[in-house]
């Protein structure tokens, strides 16, 4: 067994939406960890800054071009991965979002964000997973997302994407168990990235959430480097198909509104 269970010295970790936003920063808690990083986006040269910056940290960063939409794309990388090395972990990070009530959503809005989140997640992993099988190991990180747990008006696709992700990550964990490899689900809870970062603009729905969050604050984006860094090392061995949110406690939310409520009558 590893003397420091969190040590990813000699692993290989692709991250999937690497661009910018979340995605990053797994790559950077799983780089100072010691891993290797395979990063991917659709256009290669974005993930020229981010090479530069995680081989400052000593580790290397391969750029691989992958649309999660494209299934053609999923092969193509997959198979350049393959060349790199063995991949032992993998973060299934790329995802989008259309925020809109429910009447107003789009065909192409609907398919745009199941196709990215949640059909470019499966295929991501069925590769990457042909590639895990033979070595018997691997580590797959699917990110979801506190409505992955609960509904939230206005991210009404959003939310199936993210239950689904749930639900496919406990299916891939019973199918791949005995293969060595566990599949769980990072299930982040508020941060402000790209994504939405027209939400932290509106001061009334940063007080709506704060007022939510037990811990009081949304989350920064190194508040996810503990949890990527145990689902994709040997300190999580033993757990798969597990949802992990890491959201301030948002969750637990209805309880405590309960409670508010009970106290004032
Ligand atoms: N920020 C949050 O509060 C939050 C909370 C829970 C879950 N998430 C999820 O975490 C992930 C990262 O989000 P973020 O907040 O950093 O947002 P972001 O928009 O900054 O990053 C999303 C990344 O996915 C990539 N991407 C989008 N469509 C793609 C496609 N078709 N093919 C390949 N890459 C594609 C983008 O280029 C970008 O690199 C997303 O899946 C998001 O839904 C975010
Ligand atoms: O685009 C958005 O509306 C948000 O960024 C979502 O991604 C949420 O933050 C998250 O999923 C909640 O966990």
């Amino acid at each position: 067994m590893a003397e420091n269970l969190f040590d990813l010295t000699g692993q290989l970790a692709l991250i999937t939406g690497a661009s910018r936003g979340l995605g990053q920063y797994f790559g950077r808690a799983l780089a100072r960890a010691g891993a290797d990083l395979i990063i991917t986006s659709r256009k290669k040269a974005d993930l020229a800054p981010f090479v530069t910056e995680i081989e400052a940290l000593g580790r290397k960063a391969h750029p691989l071009e992958l649309d999660v939409r494209d299934h053609e794309s999923i092969l193509t990388m997959s198979a350049a991965a393959e060349q790199i090395g063995q991949v032992h972990i993998l973060v299934n990070n790329a995802g989008c979002n259309v925020r809109k009530p429910a009447v107003d959503v789009t065909w192409d809005d609907y398919n745009l964000i199941l196709e990215t989140n949640l059909r470019g997640s499966f295929f991501v992993a069925q590769q990457i997973a042909k590639q895990m099988i033979p070595h018997r190991y691997g580590r797959i990180v699917n990110i979801g997302s506190v409505t992955s747990v609960f509904g939230f008006a206005g991210l009404a696709p959003y939310t199936a994407s993210r239950g689904g992700i749930r639900q496919l990550t406990m299916s891939l964990a019973d199918e791949w168990g005995r293969d060595g490899i566990t599949v769980n689900c990072l299930a982040p809870g508020w941060f402000q990235t790209a994504q939405n970062k027209v939400l932290y603009e509106n001061q009334e729905w940063v007080d709506y959430l704060v007022d939510r969050i037990p811990l009081k604050r949304p989350g920064e984006p190194h508040d996810l480097d503990g949890a990527v860094v145990f689902l994709a090392s040997e300190a999580s061995r033993y757990i798969t198909g597990q949802t992990l949110l890491v959201d301030g406690g948002i969750s637990t939310g209805a309880t405590r509104a309960t409670v508010q409520l009970a106290s004032k009558s």
